[in-house]
Order: C-alpha cells, then structure tokens, then sequence
C-alpha cells in the first residue's frame, strides 16, 4: 500500500519559487544585470485627436497622442487666413478627430469643412464641434488644474500643483489653454482609450509636451512623395494588422538605423520638420561628427548596444495608469532604466561641450537608480514568469513571507494527513493524496476503481464528493476542512497581498515618470543621430556648411537612394547663386538623367536641412524656406485629375509662395498639355520670376521644349543659365554620360545662335502672316486654328519678334 501526497500546480509552483527566490541586495551602483529578455509586442496604432482655435490671426493648438498618452501643445502662434500653419500640423500629426468650438471665425469653418472634403473618405477626420462655453478660459484653467494627473505626486499641495503645473504648461497662452480645456472634455466624454475601463478610471495623461513649428521649411506631401523622403507600401503580411505598413525605397528607409522605437519615431519628425534653425542643425551635425570620429568608434557600439534595450515606455506607463501593468512590462522597464543608465555614464564619459551628452548626464537623474532599486528588490523576476503574475521577493513583506514558509511547509504536513486518511479508508482504495486548489481549498484525491462507474458509485461513507477529473475522485473530509478553517485560502491572500505591492510600485513609479521621459525624448535624439552618423560613415557623406546668403553650392552631389541602385553613379556639381544664375534651365535627351539631377538637389538640400550629412564632396546651403517641386510621379495617376491639372496646381503653388529663398524644382512641366500651351505656360511662369530680379527664387527646370530658347522667350539676363546632360552620338547609339555641362545641346549638336532680323524683314514677316490670318474662312468647318497656331504662328514668332 502506498501513500501519496500530491499538490495543486498554483501551490507547488509557489514552494518552486519560494526555494528558488534568494535575497536581494542592491547596490545603487551596480545594478544586477536585466532578466531574460521578453518579447515585444506589437503596437496598437496611435491615434491623435486634436483640439484647435483661431482667433484673430492668432493659433492655439493642443492635441492627445494615445501612442505615448501625452498631450503635446503648441502656445500661441500667428496664423494668417490661410492657416497655412494648421495645414502644416494637420499634414504631420495626421489627427482622427479635430474638435473645435461650434462659434468660431467662419474662415476657419470654411478650412475645416475643405479639408474633410479634400482628402478621401477613409482619412478624413472628424469634425467635431462643442460649445464656445466648454472653452472658456476659466473653465479650462480649472478643468486643467482640477484633474489628477499621476506624474504630480499625491502630497503635493493644491498651491503646489499650480506651480507645477505652470511651470509646464504656458498660461499666458490663452487660445492653447482654451483648446487644451476643450481637448480634456472631449477626452473625458468619448473616454478615449478607456472605453472599457470602470467610468471611476479617467484617459490616462502620462505628460504634457511642447511643440513649436517655427523655422519651419515648406513642403507639401507632392515634394515628399517625389523626392521619394517616404514610401510606404502595403505590408504583405495580414498578421500586421495594426500599421500594415512597411517602408519602400526611400530616404527614411535607408536613413532608419535607429534601435529603438522612438529613435524611429524622431527620425520620422525630424524629416517631417526640415529646420532653418541654424543652431539646433549645427547641434545635430556636431554629434554625427563626433560619432564619425575613429578613436569614438567604440562609443557608438556601446551606446548602439544600449539603446536597442529601451523600450517603450510611454505604453508600459499607459498600463501602469489603468493597472494593467504585465510581467514582461516589469521586465521591460527593468531592462530600460537598467540601460539608461549605461547611457548616461557612458554620456558623462563623453566630452560635455555637446550639448546632448550634457543634457543627458544631467536629466537622467538618480531617479532611475530608485526606480531600479525598486524593481530589483521588489519583482521576484523567475516568480513572476512562471506564475504569469506579479510576485514579490522575500523580505519585502514580512506576512507575506510568513504565508509562503506555511505554504512551504504545507508539503510534509499534507503528506501526513494524506497517510491518516488513508488508514480510515476501504481498503480496496491503493493510495490518496491531499490537494489544495485555490478558492476551492482542500480535497482529497483518490483514483477512480474499475468497480465505479456510476455516480452514485463515487460515494463513500463520511466523505462528501465534489468532482471527477482525469481519473481522479475528490472528496470533502472532515480532516480536509480543518485544513481549509485552519489555512484559509493562503493562496489568494498572498496573491491580493502581492498585488497591493504591485498597485504601490506603480504608484511610486508613476512620481517619478519625469525621468523616463526624458529618458524616451534624449534615447530618441541619440538614436537617430546615431543612426545618421552610421550612415555618413557608410556612405562617405560630408558634412554640410550653412550661409546666410542664398544660393546651393555642391560639389560632387549623388543621390541618395540612385547612387545605392546604380553600378557606378556620375556626381554633379550644383552651382546657384547670385552670380551662378538663379533660373537653371537642363535640357538633354530622354533618359539622360534630368529628374535624377533635379532630385538630387532637392534631396540634398533637404538632408541638410534636417541635420544630416550629405552625399556629396562638399556642400554649401543657403538659407532654405522651402522646397517646391513639380516633378512627375506614378502616384499622380491616382489622384484623379489629369497630368496638367496637376501641373497647374502644383506649378500654381509654386509661384504663389516661393520667395528668393525658396528652391523650385520643375521637371517636364507642361508635358501633358499641347506644345503651345506648355511652352507659354513655362515661359510666363518663369518669366513672372525673372521679373522679381533679386527676389527670384532658385529655380531647376528641365525641358524638352528646345523652342523656350529658339524663340528666346525668355529674357537675355544673367539670372538665367543654361545646363544640359553630356551626351554622345556613336552611329545609331546615343550614349550617356550623366555629367553636367553649361551650354545647351540638341541632338548632340550646338544649336546656332539666330540672328536678329533686320526691322524690313520683320515687317515683311509680320505682313506675311496677317495676310495668311485673313485669308482664314472661319466659316469654314474644316479650318484648324490651332495648327495654324502651332505651324504659322509660333515658328514665325522667334523671327517676328
Ligand atoms: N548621375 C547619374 N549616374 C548614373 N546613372 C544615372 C545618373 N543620372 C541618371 N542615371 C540613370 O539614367 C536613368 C534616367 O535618368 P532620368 O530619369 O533622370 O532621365 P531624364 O533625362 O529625366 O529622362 P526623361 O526626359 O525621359 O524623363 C536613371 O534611371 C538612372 O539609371
């Protein structure tokens, strides 16, 4: 006869751990190394929803990220009726939702309606409209001031909460806090986040954060797409649902070497906001020369080895708030402010002239060490992944520990009673154990007989049954609910103990979420510059040099993206400028590599002004406000107007904003229209510049219309200059050589100056054509004005004019 003792799953796993768990100590130097690495899930997609006023010229803008869960604001800002600064936020932070007061100016009712109009039905947003009273002044003051937001630590005062709070937030901006009163009521009325949670749980605000477009370069999503910055293409997988995208060949695709999440979401809004802020781009520019130095090329591998380790922590804080904080999150966190803190030695290693080490020697405070401290002392790590719950090491808690040593102990203990139950029991039953099983309690455990097969068969004498399962009989004894009277339900009371513990490190955790912001903002800013700075070295960039005078100066310039594709790619150089002509007119044949020229400046010029380096020998770039372009792509099928439609668009938008500062790129324009029409639509364009004299912009044009400068119908000025793409003709064969050359060539030959005609042939000419004009029977069905146009007129023109 044997006797068994057996225990349930939850209870032996926690005697496991109960052995395995050793004590703790933490010295806040030497931290202990992270826990296994947990896997990263997948993240949901970010949603913005965006509160905005205009009055008066004046913007105020605030708008809540459930990516991060902050809300990011932006203080007062001129705004003309345009609102060409709230196209710019709308364009970059792509809302869902824009709310706004129901009485505003109607022009920006009028911009608001468009806009939803504009963009198809999938990615319009919602417009939503309170009343002007849910954004009074007051109101959203104290809507503000009255919420309970978990980075203020619970004993602040009321009178210490305002401070803080306008040590963050500017008051004196008082459209921005009106939005933002606006923005927590709709918040707190669509629930937003927290649909599901108990109505007592409010959308968590892990931070308030700033954000300022001033020196902010103009582009439109055209230039995006045809300078190819960004190209997302359908991810083929249906398992990634939640972006389901992925990114083609593009400008961030190659320039993407970031470790981390928010390294790749900076990236993202450093090419989104080309700057013309000269210091924060020299900042930029002096970290990537740093890290490209040699002797620092150790530094970069640590550091890289780093920054792969923090995770997202906006979304770990995200649970915190709503308590549903997991093992891997702990584990995340861990490894997180484990490796921030690498960081920042490594940082105060580094030579503190720069700005970033500075900053981040200094923001990643000992705070991180507490949070650290904290976890390590408290998470029992293998416990709590075994357990898929939140366990706590010994020592933290006294009665805690006291439950698990009876828990423990409960081993021997169950053996013995097992065996007692067994002298009392039939003796055709071979062995019994005793089970506890949580919020059940007690049971003893007994093998099902060949002779029991009924239900009524189950029942033994003085023992109440309860359940079959696997084989197993289990009874109720009288010995079994001793145990349960005597024991309790151990097991949940250690389990609510614990997760006390938990609610109470999250709390501590969530006062000091100061640092690890900083700690996502500075990791971020490191990573890309990181990344751009492997990049340069990869592909021998150089650093840029900024002027305040206008002009692009680039000696040996690639493109970015051709030069990975080509076998051997032909650097050109860029010269515009005062002296070097600001209209560049590039002729060349089909394929001689026009668009790539014109690209590569403008892709040039726009990595400079993110801060990155560029592929060229040397580069010299003007002060920049904007890049415009009309250059086809095969997207422009798919907007559903026609080729010189959007020529005319895009070309109109051009003229309508660019200043002297400002780069234009034209690439074939007027190519979908008839020849007449293109060519005095590029002319007049051009022409319209040209009369700006200083004002003029810099301006790349490539044109396959010879007759611009056959007809000379541009003026003779220094402004102008002509480039074409050095080509040479071998019998039949055309061949390329993609270099640059100054001059015009058609057909591989030069084309013959014109000479004037004399003032009698003139008039003879124009006499000619008069004639020819009235001999026209426009009664006749079968006149065609426009082949007169094009055959009699246009030809005759050079020479008449
Ligand atoms: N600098 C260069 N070095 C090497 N290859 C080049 C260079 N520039 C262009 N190419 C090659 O030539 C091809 C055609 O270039 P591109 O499209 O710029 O010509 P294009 O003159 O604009 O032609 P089209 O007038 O037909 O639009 C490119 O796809 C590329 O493969």
């Amino acid at each position: 006869m044997c006797q068994q003792k057996c225990l349930s799953s939850p209870a032996a796993q926690l005697l496991e751990l109960a052995r395995m768990s050793t004590t703790a100590t933490l010295n806040t130097h030497c931290l202990p190394p992270p826990p296994v690495p947990e896997q990263e899930e997948e993240q949901e997609r970010p949603q913005i929803h965006m509160c905005v006023l205009w009055y008066a010229g004046q913007l105020g803008i605030t708008y809540y990220d459930t990516g991060d869960c902050s809300v990011y604001f932006m203080p007062d800002m001129p705004d003309n009726e345009d609102l060409k600064l709230l196209q710019k936020v709308i364009d970059e932070v792509l809302p869902q939702c824009i709310v706004t007061s129901a009485k505003q100016d109607h022009n920006i009712a009028k911009f608001l309606t468009n806009m939803g109009a504009a963009t198809g039905d999938g990615d319009k947003p919602e417009i939503v409209l309170f009343p002007n009273m849910d954004f009074g002044l007051e109101v959203s003051k104290q809507r503000i001031l009255s919420r309970q937001f978990p980075f203020i630590p619970s004993h602040m005062t009321a009178t210490e909460k305002i401070l803080y709070l306008s040590s963050i937030i500017p008051f004196e901006s008082p459209l921005m806090v009106r939005a933002l009163g606006g923005l927590l009521k709709f918040l707190d009325r669509r629930r937003i986040g927290v649909e599901l949670e108990d109505r007592t749980i409010g959308v968590p605000i892990l931070a308030f954060k700033k954000f300022v477009l001033m020196d902010i370069v103009n582009m439109d999503q055209d230039t995006y797409c045809v300078l190819q910055i960004f190209k997302s293409e359908v991810h083929p997988s249906v398992y990634k649902m939640a972006s389901g995208l992925k990114e083609g060949l593009s400008l961030y695709g190659i320039l993407n070497r970031c470790r981390c999440k928010w390294g790749e979401k900076l990236m993202r809004l450093w090419l989104m906001r080309p700057t013309r802020n000269l210091t924060e781009l020299n900042k930029r520019l002096d970290v990537i020369q740093f890290f490209l130095l040699a002797q620092n090329h150790e530094t970069v591998l640590t550091l890289q080895d780093c920054l792969k380790n923090i995770k997202n922590v906006p979304q770990i804080l995200r649970r915190m708030t709503l308590s549903h904080t997991k093992v891997s999150d702990w584990q995340a966190l861990y490894k997180t402010v484990y490796s921030a803190v690498c960081l920042r030695d490594t940082c105060r290693s580094l030579p503190s002239s720069i700005e970033l080490f500075r900053t981040i020697s200094q923001v990643f405070t000992d705070d991180l060490h507490y949070i650290a401290s904290l976890i390590s002392k408290v998470v029992d790590f293998e416990g709590s992944i075994s357990e898929n719950r939140f366990t706590v090491r010994p020592n933290v808690d006294s009665t805690i520990d006291e439950k698990k040593r009876k828990l423990m102990g409960l081993s021997d203990f169950l053996t013995e009673v097992a065996r007692k139950e067994l002298e009392i029991l039939d003796n055709r039953i071979p062995s019994c154990c005793v089970i506890y099983i949580p919020l059940i309690g007690f049971l003893l455990s007994i093998p099902r007989l060949p002779t029991m097969v009924d239900k009524s068969d189950f029942e033994i004498e003085g023992l109440d049954f309860m359940f079959l399962s696997e084989d197993k009989l289990h009874y109720r004894s009288a010995r079994t609910k001793e145990l349960d009277s005597i024991l309790g339900d151990l097991h949940c009371e250690i389990r609510d103990q614990e997760t006390l513990i938990m609610h109470q490190m999250q709390t501590k955790i969530l006062e000091k979420s100061a640092v690890l912001n900083n700690v996502i903002e500075y990791t971020a800013h490191l990573d890309v510059l990181l990344a751009l700075a492997v990049m340069a070295r990869e592909n021998s960039y150089s650093r840029p040099c900024f002027t305040h005078r206008h002009g692009i100066h680039i000696k040996d310039g690639r493109h970015p993206l051709m030069e990975l594709c080509a076998k051997t790619f032909v650097p050109n150089p860029v010269n515009s400028g005062e002296a070097n002509g600001r209209i560049k007119i590039l002729t060349g044949p089909n394929s001689s590599g026009k668009s790539v020229y014109l690209k590569m400046v403008g892709l040039i010029t726009f990595m400079a002004l993110i801060g990155s380096y560029v592929p060229a020998a040397e580069a010299e770039i003007g002060a920049v406000d904007g890049i415009y372009t009309r250059i086809h792509s095969r997207e422009s099928v798919s907007v559903g107007l026609s080729t010189f439609m959007i020529d005319l668009n895009q070309v109109a938008k051009a003229v309508n904003n660019a200043t002297e500062r400002s780069l234009v790129l034209i690439d074939e324009f007027g190519k979908g229209t008839n020849t007449v029409d293109g060519l005095s639509l590029l002319a007049a364009v051009l022409r319209h510049w040209l009369n700006q004299g200083t004002q003029c912009p810099q301006v790349f044009v490539s044109t396959n219309f010879h007759s611009l400068v056959q007809l000379k119908l541009l003026p003779d000025t220094h402004l102008v200059q002509y480039l074409t793409m050095e080509t040479h003709q071998d019998g039949d064969e055309l061949i390329f050589f993609y270099q640059l050359k100054e001059g015009l060539i058609r057909n591989g030959k030069p084309i013959r100056r014109i000479d004037h005609p004399s003032k009698g042939n003139q008039l003879e000419r124009c006499k000619s054509l008069v004639e020819k004009f009235l001999c026209l029977d426009f009664d006749d069905p079968h006149v065609d004005l426009e082949k007169f146009m094009s055959q009699e007129v246009l030809p005759s023109a050079a020479s008449i004019l």
